[in-house]
């Protein structure tokens, strides 16, 4: 099912790895442009873009671009009472690990008088995307809304795509959550578009400009989220998603095979590996993995994606060699499956989130173990971490300085401000000590 890729008997670097890695051909630098063109329209055209991309894209007009609040309060009046248990257990385990999250303010005193306070204050508003695409993703109104508020963020508004099969409106599961979450304000658009309305402002609908937008999304959604980075932050691309199995022979087949056909089937584009140093286990995972793609009801899509060149089984001498392939790649969601887990994860530098053993697989933290689902993938796990309350706020230093707290350090300013040819910088303590007497 999965093609494999054989590195044993070599030492490559980690350029050299990634230059033989599996990834997707539709990658976000090659969407770019397309999701570009879409984010234009929005800002030359507003609302009337969104509905024209809407019946392009979704296959149905959206019926209110704004959705009523009527709607979401009826939406959570008829939510299956199991499921908004499972949103409410959810809720509460993403709270309290998002309250982790948020560090604690600090005062730093270098000399007497001399005082650097660090605080850490939240964004204004934000802008949460929802997919809605192959799937819905009420899951992702959890793991965007609930760190925006653990940070303290007052202004919040999701977007969604409208479904055909719900007449142009959004998912009443994706309402409900909103809901749920006492969030009102709620449009029904997708893709690259909405990342521009976000970005830009919609004046016509009433939708402000965010500062920051966050939250999962296909090949579009993470390309538009690149093009408006410099108007507005957003937290990692949070592509097309990626799993990454490492493990040895000690595992269990149909388990590795079980979490990465979870995987394979949000998208054709998902990628989907398996690194290992054992070949006959390699095989038998394999042959599960045809087993179980047969019978799954996204089986064309899966499919796909495990026979897509984003997808492989990688061959290793060892574990350590495991780790260097796992590092190179940076995946999205790594699991590890080996006799000493701790050994293999004190191997492991770049991934978004890391699930240790059998009974820690993806589906657990894409639901309900309490971590976010929203993780950075193509490789940012290099360099960005996933969806948290840190997200949302901005550092900010404090400088408090008294007058000796000052004086005592004017001759070391003066002497580094005249070395840089910039004596007015010198001149505005000059003055104080001037002024002081000094
Ligand atoms: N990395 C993460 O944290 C994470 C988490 C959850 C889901 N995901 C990923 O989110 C994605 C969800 O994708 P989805 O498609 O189901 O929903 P989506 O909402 O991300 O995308 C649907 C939208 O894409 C746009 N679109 C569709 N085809 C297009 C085209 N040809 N050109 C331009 N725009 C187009 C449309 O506007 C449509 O509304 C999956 O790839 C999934 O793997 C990632
Ligand atoms: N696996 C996705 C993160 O890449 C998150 C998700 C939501 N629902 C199901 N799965
Ligand atoms: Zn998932």
């Amino acid at each position: 099912m999965l093609k494999y890729i054989n590195l044993r008997g070599q030492q490559l670097s980690p350029s050299q790895l990634r230059g033989v890695l599996p990834r997707a051909e539709l990658d976000v630098s090659a969407a770019l442009e397309g999701a570009t063109k879409l984010i234009d329209e929005v800002r030359a055209q507003g609302d009337a873009a969104l509905v024209a991309q809407a019946e392009r894209f979704d296959g149905v007009t959206p019926t209110h671009l704004r959705v009523p609040k009527a709607e979401l309060t009826a939406a959570l009046e008829t939510l299956d009472p199991k499921v908004r248990a499972a949103l409410e257990e959810m809720i509460v385990r993403v709270r309290k690990a998002s309250e982790a999250q948020v560090p604690p303010a600090t005062t730093t005193t270098l000399a007497d008088g001399a005082v650097i306070d660090q605080r850490w204050m939240p964004v204004n508003r934000v802008g949460l995307y929802v997919p809605g695409g192959k799937a819905v993703y009420p899951s992702s109104v959890v793991m965007n809304v609930v760190p925006a508020q653990v940070a303290g963020v007052t202004s919040i508004a999701i977007a969604s795509p409208a479904q055909q099969a719900c007449g142009g409106g959004i998912h009443p599961t994706i309402l409900a959550a909103a809901e749920l979450l006492g969030v009102d304000e709620v449009y029904a658009m997708g893709g690259a578009g909405a990342i521009g309305a976000f970005a830009y402002g919609v004046p016509a609908i009433g939708l402000d400009p965010v500062d920051v937008i966050t939250g999962p999304g296909n090949v579009w959604v993470a390309a538009a989220k690149r093009a408006v980075s410099a108007v507005a932050g957003i937290d990692a691309e949070a592509g097309p998603t990626e799993i990454l199995v490492i493990a040895d022979d000690s595992a269990t087949p149909a388990y590795v095979a079980a979490d990465l056909l979870s995987q394979a089937e949000h998208d054709e584009l998902a990628g989907v590996v398996f690194v290992t140093d054992s070949e006959p286990f390699a095989e038998q995972v394999n042959a599960e993995l045809a087993a179980q793609a047969a019978a799954t009801p996204h089986a064309d899509r899966v499919r796909i994606s495990l026979t897509g060149s984003q997808s492989a089984i990688v061959l290793v001498d060892d574990l350590e060699a495991a780790c260097a392939v796992s590092n190179a790649y940076g995946p999205e969601h790594l699991e590890i499956h080996t006799r000493d887990n701790d050994a293999t994860l004190a191997g492991i530098t770049n991934a978004g989130a890391i699930f240790m053993g059998e009974y820690s697989p993806v589906p657990l933290g894409d639901y309900i173990a309490g971590s976010n689902h929203v993780l950075p993938t193509g490789g940012q796990a290099a360099h960005a971490s996933g969806l948290g309350a840190y997200t949302f706020l901005r550092a900010q230093q404090i400088i408090r300085y008294d007058r000796a707290a000052l004086a005592e350090v004017t001759e070391r300013i003066q002497a580094i401000a005249n070395d840089e040819d910039l004596p007015a910088h010198a001149n505005a303590v000059a003055l104080r000590a001037a002024n002081d007497g000094a």
